[in-house]
């Protein structure tokens, strides 16, 4: 029989399809993105400013599927100087891609910043190998289990409670007491550490550090981490301003890990010493490599959950002072279950599902750390039959995950309700599956050493973690006992705050006004009471 046009046309359209699936090195194509210029890539491509959204829409314009010309607005792929970089803008991608491959996708991309700072001695920073398993080990006993954490709640409570204090002293300084808070927290638990009411000297040490750390990893900052090679020029060559600054902010970094814990060795001499992660473990013999590991574990602890669990207050602040509906009915779902004769506890946590749904809010709102941390792959991949070379830089955009219109309805809304299911409405995916990053690289702070990955969509969460946990009590506390309302101008007018979020890879609200004042003298009372 002969061949038709049809058959000839359908012929040649199916060796177009493998041409472009099979590259001329015999590998498949790697994902869509922009299409970039010869040597330097998409440099000039990439965002100026909120790099979180800009990938969100490349993913729409650029993803199309070869394969069955279908949106696949997943996985975008762009060259920056030859450092391959892949986005993956949904969660399903992110799940097969870092969670159920986790084995190849868990390193991290080296910064020579950090290097240059000893800020890769930290957690987050560390290659995937024998350091980053001892070290995830270790601090799996502080906070790896329900029981663990549940240990913790006392200090959170407590920690909780004093920042209540601290805003009615200084309702101007907000800011510097979420601060403080996450600091005692952290000290405690890392240090039994207990910080001064005022100018504490290790939480200014800490905050400066993490600072440094944020401006050092902040994209396009640094030459250095695009071109490494410029590490060798000499100090007084021009441009090398970086390099003093590298030498200030290894200071700040080193001070960070060993100055508490020199805190804790003197108090373990003087027999002095409180439970803490670093006294047990300082209790143990440990070899010289396990110290040096603990050390910077307790550090990593710090690193990881001072500036986060700030930055989602933050955004609760500005939440509440924008949408006062929320507030009021958060609110009178405390004053029902709660009433006012006492503070809300992490125990009460299950019966207040609307708090519990504004807190979910806030997570997926406004992520704390909208890209994440960039995961490295180890091993070339092939992926929804793209090429995923060795050594690209890997780059969940949570931001994106939590804004996919076809998983939350109306994303940019601030809407606790959709975490509740009622007639007609199932609930929307709990952010915490995603807002604490995925695989082996998965925030401690929330959960366990060996996800249960693959069902993590489907699986119920085994209890409350440490980062939750202070998220949820600092917000409960806040509303039980203070309301938080837009600042009033000059002429008598509120001032709405604009929504605007910083571009580190922990990203805050910029800074913006509003009023909190006590409910009523009887919350002043409670604020000011001992129980
Ligand atoms: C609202 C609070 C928090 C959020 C949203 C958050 C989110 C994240 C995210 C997205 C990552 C990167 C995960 C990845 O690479 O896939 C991460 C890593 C990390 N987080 Fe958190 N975090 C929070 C609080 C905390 C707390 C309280 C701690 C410690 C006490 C902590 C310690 C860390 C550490 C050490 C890492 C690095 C893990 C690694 O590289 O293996 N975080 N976190």
């Amino acid at each position: 029989m002969q061949p038709t046009t049809l058959d000839i046309l359908m012929g040649l359209a199916g060796i177009f399809l493998v041409n472009r699936l099979i590259s001329s090195k015999g590998r498949p194509p790697l994902p869509p993105g922009p299409k970039g210029l010869p040597v330097i890539g998409n440099v000039f491509d990439m965002p100026k400013r909120q790099f979180w959204s800009a990938f969100k829409s490349w993913g729409e314009k650029y993803g199309k599927s070869p394969i069955l010309y279908l949106r696949l607005r997943d996985i975008v792929y762009v060259n920056l100087l030859g450092q391959p970089m892949i986005i993956v803008n949904s969660a399903k991608q992110a799940i097969s891609m870092l969670d159920k491959k986790s084995s190849i996708y868990s390193d991290r991309p080296s910064l020579e910043m950090c290097n240059m700072t000893a800020w890769n001695e930290i957690l987050g920073m560390l290659p995937y190998g024998d350091r980053l398993r001892e070290t995830r080990r270790m601090l799996h006993g502080v906070m790896g289990s329900k029981a663990s954490v549940e240990g913790l709640y006392p200090i959170i409570e407590e920690e909780s409670k004093k920042y209540l204090t601290k805003v009615l002293d200084d309702p101007d300084e907000v800011a510097s007491s979420i601060r403080q808070t996450a600091g005692a927290i952290i000290l405690r638990i890392a240090y039994d550490y207990h910080v001064k009411e005022v100018n504490d000297p290790f939480v200014e040490l800490v905050d400066k550090a993490i600072q440094e750390f944020s401006i050092i990893t902040t994209p396009n900052a640094y030459l250095v981490n695009v071109f490494p090679i410029l590490r060798y020029i000499p100090s007084w060559f021009p441009g090398a301003g970086f390099k003093r600054t590298a030498t200030a902010y290894k200071q700040t970094c080193t001070d960070m890990a060993t100055l508490p814990l020199r805190y804790v060795e003197d108090q373990m001499a003087a027999g002095n010493a409180s439970p803490s992660f670093s006294s047990a473990q300082l209790a143990r013999q440990l070899t010289d490599e396990q110290y040096i590991t603990m050390k910077w574990a307790a550090a990593s602890l710090y690193g990881g959950g001072a500036d986060t669990t700030v930055s989602s207050l933050h955004s609760f602040l500005l939440a509440m002072t924008l949408f006062p509906e929320v507030q009021q009915k958060a609110r009178s779902e405390i004053d029902t279950v709660v009433g006012n004769d006492r503070l809300p506890s992490l125990a009460d946590r299950e019966h207040l599902p609307y708090i519990d749904a504004l807190v979910k809010e806030v997570l997926r709102w406004h992520p704390v750390a909208p890209l994440g941390l960039p995961h490295r792959v180890v091993k070339d991949d092939v992926h929804e039959g793209y090429f995923i070379p060795k050594g690209s830089m890997v780059i969940a955009n949570i931001w994106g995950i939590l804004h996919d219109h076809q998983v939350y309805a109306n994303p940019m809304d601030f809407n606790p309700d959709r975490f509740l299911s009622a007639p007609g409405h199932d609930a929307e995916v709990d952010p915490r599956s995603f807002c604490f990053g995925f695989g082996r690289r998965i925030c401690p702070g929330w959960h366990n050493l060996h996800p249960l990955t693959v069902h993590r969509l489907k699986r119920g969460f085994l209890g409350l973690k440490l980062a939750d946990a202070s998220v949820f009590l600092s917000c409960a506390m806040t509303l039980a006992v203070y309301d938080i309302s837009k600042a009033i101008d000059v002429n008598g007018s509120p001032i709405c705050p604009i929504v605007d979020f910083t571009d580190a890879t922990v990203s805050h609200p910029k800074p913006f006004k509003y009023t909190i004042k006590p409910r009523s003298a009887k919350a002043e009372a409670l604020i000011r009471s001992d129980s």
